[in-house]
């Protein structure tokens, strides 16, 4: 397991350093080209590390998460601010904002708290000095996500009444956060959704999906009529079974908010996160 561990510390700092350079490129063509080889080629590095981390059903997920809310007393914003930050924190590190060449990402939020990770993620990449934008076309009328709607209001974070036009997706937007759907989705996508769903099956623009790829069966994966492709998949607290399907870039994990006595009682086999980073690559 040591082995593993230093083997795997020692290909992401590789990976950092010769990010670096690349960093230098700002066109955005030809950084995502070597970002897109350099990733490819720690995956093929890391792959021979056994992922010991567990993969969790939606019955085991949700018993989780009603356990961090009844038993350790924890509030749903607590856990949504760590969550959130986490997601902007692994969009950050794979995509430089010198990548995105002064476009936005839009950042499109559902109903329940998988939409609410998207709202806090978009504060914290604003703070980070990207651009968000906010796709909101359910919005919950609780106090909770009122909070969060105007708090991205007040930071100058745009919420879209409408879907932006597909055809302009690509000219406006670099990257596509997917925050509509999390563990408590159950199959088919109902009506409101499918424009947005079909909007991320048909983008070019890379997705990065917090905790599932929306639309996808919590552990079936990828629905059989072809579901979206996220470049990079965060999950949060542990994987879902649909994870194993995940065939993106790059799949982190965050949430690091798990009581060692919870994780121990669910034998999730967390991986070690790097120092104080609150998310760790799992490829
Ligand atoms: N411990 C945890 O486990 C944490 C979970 N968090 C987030 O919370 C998520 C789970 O949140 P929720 O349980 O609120 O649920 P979700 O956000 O997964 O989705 C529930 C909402 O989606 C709607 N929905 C379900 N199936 C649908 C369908 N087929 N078509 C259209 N709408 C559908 C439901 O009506 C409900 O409004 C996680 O995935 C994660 O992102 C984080 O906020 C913090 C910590
Ligand atoms: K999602």
């Amino acid at each position: 397991m040591h082995i593993t561990r230093l083997i795997n510390n020692i290909a992401k700092r590789v990976l950092t350093l010769l990010t670096i350079p690349f960093k230098i490129f700002k066109r955005a063509g030809i950084f995502r080209y070597f970002q897109v080889i350099l990733h490819s080629h720690i995956r093929l590095f890391t792959k021979s590390a056994p992922n010991m981390v567990k993969y969790l059903g939606q019955e085991e997920a949700i018993n989780i998460d009603q356990e961090l809310f009844n038993e350790y007393q924890y509030s749903v914003d607590q856990l949504m601010e760590l969550a959130g930050l986490s997601c902007a924190t692994a969009i950050a590190k794979l995509y430089s904002k010198e990548s995105f060449s002064g476009k936005y990402i839009l950042v499109c939020c559902g109903p329940g708290n998988n939409g609410g990770d998207g709202l806090v993620c978009s504060r914290h990449l604003k703070l980070f000095g990207y651009k968000p934008v906010v796709y909101y076309p359910t919005k919950t009328d609780k106090p909770l996500y009122n909070t969060l709607i105007h708090q991205c209001e007040c930071m100058g974070i745009t919420i879209l009444k409408c879907l932006p036009e597909e055809s302009t997706i690509d000219s406006q937007f670099g990257l596509l956060v997917d925050a509509l759907f999390g563990f408590s989705f159950k199959p088919p996508v109902r009506e409101t959704f499918v424009p947005i769903i079909n909007l991320m099956k048909n983008t070019k623009i890379p997705i990065a999906s917090i905790d599932i790829p929306s639309g996808w069966d919590v552990e079936q994966g990828e629905p059989e009529e072809g579901g979206i492709k996220p470049e990079l998949l965060i999950s949060l607290t542990a994987p879902k079974k649909c994870a194993k399907k995940f065939d993106g870039l790059a799949h982190y994990l965050g949430g690091r908010f798990i009581p060692p006595r919870l994780e121990e009682k669910y034998a999730l086999d967390l991986p070690q996160y790097p120092g104080t980073d609150c998310v760790v690559m799992l490829k």
